[in-house]
């Protein structure tokens, strides 16, 4: 498991593109066959991947955690991306299929990813942060998710915001996720951007055709900085950082949160005209 540390605002207004690359953007969590995640210290969180495809795969502990089981201490977001597949947590099956959630509360002890088809695997993100109280297992599907349409047309950012896991979803200690399907021919996320200070973020940006990219905008809001993203590659954000995005076709991304709150209104709006 790759471990990254943090690094300050002065440090990130004076990175090179190599040294942003390394310090903000995750390549390569989805492997077939494997489970991979990526420790950030921007409040604990573990980022990741698993493509059951072949055999089923079971997500173990790491060494780095110190815990018994994987979940001894956290607790975990599920969304697939994939074709059909199933979670399967201490004995209880859920069945997930493209765009469905499930959430693991603390305490969770065996955890089994498997497809439905070795052809078209379910390709699971995972998104775990440290938890203090357990919370039911629970399934979410895109319908059960209250979509809420947001910006235009004519401003390029007509969009879909599903949310799953938040203070009125599903119950969790801090994880907050969910995720955004751009209407086509809008390319725009998160714009006008915003901070939340109090808690950090991750996007992983997916259904982005092969040959288009993701022009990702991080920094704080008067600094900003950006970076080329491909299909299936994820990005942290900082806590005092913006992060918003701008494809060259349309795609989909889900994001994610955990610190002090889990209210997804709680954000401080930057306006178009002071960003620099
Ligand atoms: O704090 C919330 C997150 O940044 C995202 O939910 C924003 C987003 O999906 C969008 O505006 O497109
Ligand atoms: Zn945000």
């Amino acid at each position: 498991m790759q471990i990254r540390f943090e690094s300050s605002r002065k440090e990130v207004s004076q990175m090179d593109t190599a040294t942003l690359r390394e310090n903000f953007l995750i390549e390569n969590i989805f492997q077939t066959d494997q489970i991979n995640f990526v420790y950030t210290h921007y409040d604990r969180v573990m980022i990741g991947g698993a493509i059951p495809a072949a055999t089923a795969l079971t997500l173990e502990t790491y060494g780095s955690l110190k815990a018994e089981y994987f979940l001894e201490r956290r607790e975990i977001g599920i969304i697939n991306i994939g074709g059909k597949g199933q979670v399967k947590a201490d004995g209880q099956t859920f069945e997930i299929s493209k765009l469905g959630c499930v959430y693991l509360g603390k305490g969770t002890k065996e955890v089994v990813f498997s497809s439905e088809n070795e052809a078209d695997p379910a390709v699971f993100y995972l998104l775990s942060s440290p938890a203090h109280q357990s919370f039911p297992a629970t399934l979410f599907t895109k319908e059960d998710a209250a979509p809420a349409i947001m910006g235009s047309m004519e401003t390029s950012n007509h969009r879909t915001i599903y949310k799953y896991i938040h203070a009125g979803g599903i119950q969790s200690a801090q994880l907050v996720m969910g995720l955004t399907v751009l209407q086509p021919g809008s390319v725009w996320n998160t714009m006008p951007a915003h901070v939340h200070d109090r808690r950090m973020e991750a996007y992983c940006y997916f259904d982005v055709p092969a040959n288009q990219r993701i022009l990702h905008l991080m920094g704080e809001p008067t600094e900003t900085r950006h970076l080329w993203l491909a299909d299936r590659q994820a990005i942290i954000s900082p806590p005092w950082s913006i992060h918003s995005g701008c494809g060259t076709a349309s795609y989909s991304f889900i994001w994610g949160m955990a610190g002090e709150n889990r209210d997804y209104t709680d954000m401080d709006a930057v306006a178009i005209t002071d960003l620099r």
